[in-house]
């Protein structure tokens, strides 16, 4: 568990949210994705995920925000096809999302806010031996972004929901298994692709970004649990709502976001 339990101490802190957060960043992320500017490939492959729900393990609150984490010991759970020439293991996601509806999603659609974002992050096991050697390389991750939209209850998100108050505040982990994250997917496969970076600190631009077309619908209610998590430790004076947890938008500069339809 070595890849994804990297402890990573978010300051909460503007500064990386500027665009020139990253001297002479040239692909980072997030990005509003243009319909008229993005180009069918007819080459890009169908995606192949294959989730195993024994490799769940826990879900762990970072400060900033909860990660469900999986061992990437194995490749039980892995990502590859679509623009990737690689096979990638599942080793964590974990959402973004907004202190109302209105905000949340870090990319956006013509832009479209949605009120919540997830990401199931993969590293590239065919080539480096760890996520952390891997989150240093131009080729090393690969993120599969779904929107959340307010609709009908998610039955599948339940369980996650009814986990989140054991860990409310930062550094608080639980254990968390028997979960697989496919259940989170849309039924369409169609997706955006485009090479980005991580949205929180390092920042790294070692990320194949797979941005699924089709939302998927959770109830109000159960997006309210995730404002109901803190930034803050037990042990801090303030409590502060996890809210407002994406980065602003980042310049495109010469990227092609590519679509997998037409
Ligand atoms: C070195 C980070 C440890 S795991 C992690 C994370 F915690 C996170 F938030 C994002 S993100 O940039 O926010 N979303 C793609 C990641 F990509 C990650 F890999
Ligand atoms: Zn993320």
């Amino acid at each position: 568990l070595a890849g994804c339990s990297y402890k990573l101490r978010h300051q909460l802190h503007p500064v990386w949210q500027s665009p020139l957060s990253v001297p002479g960043g040239r692909r980072q992320s997030p990005i509003n994705i243009t319909l008229r500017d993005s180009l069918h490939d007819p080459h890009l492959k169908p995606l192949k995920i294959r989730y195993d729900s024994n490799t769940c393990t826990q879900i762990w609150n970072n400060g900033y925000s909860f990660l469900v984490e999986f061992d990437d010991s194995t490749d039980k759970s892995t990502l590859s096809g679509g623009p990737l020439l690689n096979q990638y293991r599942l080793c964590q996601f974990h959402f973004h999302w907004g202190e109302s509806n209105a905000v949340g999603s870090e990319h956006t659609i013509d832009g479209i806010l949605f009120p919540a974002e997830l990401h199931l992050v993969h590293w590239n096991a065919s080539k480096y031996k760890s996520f952390e050697e891997a989150v240093m390389e131009g080729d090393g991750l690969a993120v599969v972004a779904v929107f959340l939209k307010i609709g009908k209850r998610h039955e599948g998100l339940q369980k996650l929901v009814d986990a989140l108050p054991a860990v409310r505040h930062k550094d608080s982990v639980v254990e968390f298994t028997s979960f697989n994250p496919s259940c989170l997917l849309p039924t369409c496969l169609d997706y955006w692709t485009y090479s980005g970076s991580l949205t929180t600190p390092p920042l790294t631009e070692s990320v194949a970004w797979i941005i699924k077309k089709k939302p998927v619908e959770v109830s109000h209610d159960q997006l309210a649990v995730f404002r109901s998590l803190l930034f803050t430790s037990a042990d801090e004076e303030e409590q502060k709502s996890m809210v407002n947890n994406f980065r602003l938008q980042q310049p495109l500069m010469n990227r092609t976001v590519r679509s997998s339809f037409s």
